[in-house]
């Protein structure tokens, strides 16, 4: 490795942690001039002495293979020295495991061919790995899926070195090591019996062995597989032979295994294996609200509640849109009670949504005509003794279908609208304002990430994906990137940096994508998601207890909606809880930090209700 190679640290902008593992932290870093992004993982000088580190280097960065992490070069800051990598941004298949919903059959052996492609080629190099876990093995995101690839190769086998010269023996993770392990013998043998182990926890959530480093290595050397009957033959068998005792037994090449499973994977066995009962066992209770109705706080409305926003003062202020007036509510913290309702203002066009910040309260509205549109956002800055009125013009002048879109930062002093392929930021205190224009892009959705930045999502229907640009409130592109998806809808999160993205193609999954350090996670939900409100614990997302039709029109669809559910998820996408409500959801926002405002349409009544979720037995951290 030359001089060169090795002095460029100052060639990466930190964009933040990624992790820590044994040998220290893991950074997520952009290349100034390529804008990639790459990971950094230092690697003490302690641990790994120069000479051998750049021996193990050179077969590192000859092994190029889209089921390998490449590895770049090696760079030395002031204080540290950091392996360059290719960056994998949905994290490891660790992370995938522990969520609470279960991947397809499908899914799990196309990550378990990924993982044996990216061991052939090393095993052809003759590279082993040694220390295959499913912590090694990191995911990028495909447009149905992810793509594994293996991580950590020669640094394991090196650290194992290091080990045995310091007489310290082992080094490895018990769950996963074979037999002959233990005896600090390895071999091509040695990672297949690990890819049996993952196969074996993708598929059942659980390993075939567990318990304590001395107990494992017993049951590794020992004790016989079971493999419950849900699992078709077919896959029992594979499993079976790369997790014998005896290395000469196993699978002698990864190929070997990998033809066996891709003769299998689109077998009717394995297309019709259901394992969703697996997850079930780690399902959250549904919690039906009709039962617990000491816990809400119900209100018949005259008319349908079209926008919901709060702000807290000695109570919760609750604004809400019924069609073209705006009224405002005072219902106590803890919903023991509430106040009649006030008039604020009428508006026309009808409104169409609200958002209140400090004492700003933003009103948007807008109407269709002609495929003409006209809308207006409107602030009313209101005190105890006084509202003052501001007023801006949401216009068009050209025929367009689709609809204005807004975001406006959380301290509202400014409001970005788009249409079509323009854009337009205002600073709201300085009334000015910059204009920006996407070239054919048109933009489909527009958030504000914080009070500097928002995010416009193009969708490429040529590519099937999608472009995610952050843009500065002064409209300066900052980051652009690509998701391997449609998106059908987009909020941000409340931590800062955080978005929800919902796919078009694939309806009941969303993505959680954090902008610093750059990560996406893949959640399959229960459901459809129609609304979704972001909350200071995570996300409430309505979805219809009845499967919709995915070819039906919504409002044909929302229709048929006897039941909604809400699913209650943390910032990890981790699932706290769902709650089932009777009627169509049309509404929902949080209120404060316990509670949720709903607007019901049940048997042509609306009414506005109030949840609190501190009395539910869900584990929001408040
Ligand atoms: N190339 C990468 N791209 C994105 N994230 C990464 C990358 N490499 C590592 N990470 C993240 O950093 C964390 C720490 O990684 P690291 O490889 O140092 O430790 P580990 O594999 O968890 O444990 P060990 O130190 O035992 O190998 C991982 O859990 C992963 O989330």
């Amino acid at each position: 490795m030359s001089q060169s190679q090795s002095s460029q640290f100052s060639k990466y902008r930190i964009i933040g942690l990624v992790g820590r593992g044994q040998f220290g932290r893991v950074l997520c870093a952009r290349n100034r001039e390529t804008k990639n992004l790459v990971a950094l993982k230092e690697l003490e000088q302690k641990r790994f002495p120069t000479s051998k580190l750049l021996r193990e280097l050179r077969f590192l960065i000859s092994l190029q293979h889209p089921n390998i992490v490449s590895c770049m070069s090696l760079v030395h800051s002031k204080n540290c020295r950091y392996l360059v990598m290719e960056y994998c941004a949905s994290g490891t298949l660790r992370e995938l495991i522990d969520h609470h919903y279960q991947l397809t059959p499908q899914q799990c052996i196309d990550l378990v061919i990924d993982i044996l492609l990216g061991l052939e080629h090393a095993h052809n190099a003759k590279i082993i790995h040694c220390d295959l876990k499913p912590e090694n093995v990191l995911l990028t995101l495909t447009a149905n899926g992810w793509q594994a690839k293996l991580s950590d190769f020669g640094i394991a086998r090196l650290s194992q070195e290091m080990s045995e010269e310091n007489g310290a023996g082992n080094t490895g993770s018990p769950g996963y090591m074979a037999p002959e392990r233990f005896y600090g013998q390895f071999s091509i043998a040695s990672d297949i019996y690990a890819v049996g182990i993952i196969l074996y926890e993708l598929l059942l959530k659980d390993r075939p062995f567990t318990g304590k480093p001395s107990e494992l290595m017993s049951a590794h050397m020992n004790q016989r597989v079971t493999i419950p009957d849900l699992v078709p033959r077919s896959l029992q068998a594979i499993i079976t032979k790369a997790l014998q005792k005896l290395p000469a037994r196993r699978y002698t090449t990864a190929r070997q295994m990998l033809e066996e499973l891709q003769a299998i994977a689109n077998s009717s066995e394995v297309i019709d294996l259901n394992l969703e009962p697996i997850a079930r066992l780690n399902d959250l209770p549904t919690i039906s609200l009709a039962e617990q109705a000491d816990l809400l706080l119900w209100q018949n409305m005259s008319d349908r509640v079209v926008a919901i926003a709060h702000a807290s003062q000695d109570g919760e202020w609750i604004y809400y849109a019924t069609a073209n007036q705006l009224q405002k509510q005072l219902v106590a913290k803890d919903l023991s009670f509430y106040e009649e309702e006030e008039f604020v203002a009428k508006f026309n066009p009808a409104i169409a949504a609200i958002f209140i910040s400090k004492q700003i309260i933003f009103v948007i509205t807008q109407r269709s005509i002609h495929r003409q549109l006209e809308g207006k956002w409107q602030t009313i800055y209101q005190t105890n003794q006084s509202s003052e009125i501001q007023r801006g013009e949401l216009q068009s002048q050209q025929q367009v279908s689709q609809k204005f879109l807004w975001a406006i930062s959380p301290e509202a002093d400014w409001i970005a609208v788009a249409i079509d392929n323009s854009l337009e930021i205002k600073n709201l205190k300085y009334l000015r304002s910059v204009k920006l224009g996407f070239n054919q892009r048109t933009i489909h959705f527009l958030v504000p990430l914080d009070q500097h930045h928002l995010v416009a999502i193009s969708n490429r229907t040529d590519t099937k994906d999608s472009r995610l640009m952050v843009i500065s409130r002064r409209g300066n592109l900052m980051e652009k990137r690509t998701l391997p998806s449609l998106i059908s809808q987009a909020i941000a999160g409340q931590p800062s940096n955080q978005l929800l993205l919902v796919e078009a193609k694939n309806p009941k999954t969303i993505l959680l994508l954090q902008l610093k350090p750059y990560h996406i996670t893949r959640i399959v939900l229960a459901y459809q998601p129609i609304l979704i409100a972001s909350t200071s614990w995570g996300y409430a997302i309505t979805g219809a207890c009845e499967t919709v039709p995915m070819n039906a029109s919504l409002t044909s669809d929302r229709a048929k909606i006897g039941k909604t559910a809400i699913i209650l998820l943390d910032f990890y996408g981790q699932n706290l809880g769902c709650l089932e409500v009777e009627g169509e959801i049309v509404e929902i926002a949080a209120i404060g930090i316990q509670s949720l405002a709903i607007s019901v349409i049940q048997n042509q009544r609306h009414r506005l209700c109030f949840i609190d979720l501190k009395e539910l037995d869900i584990d929001l951290i408040f």
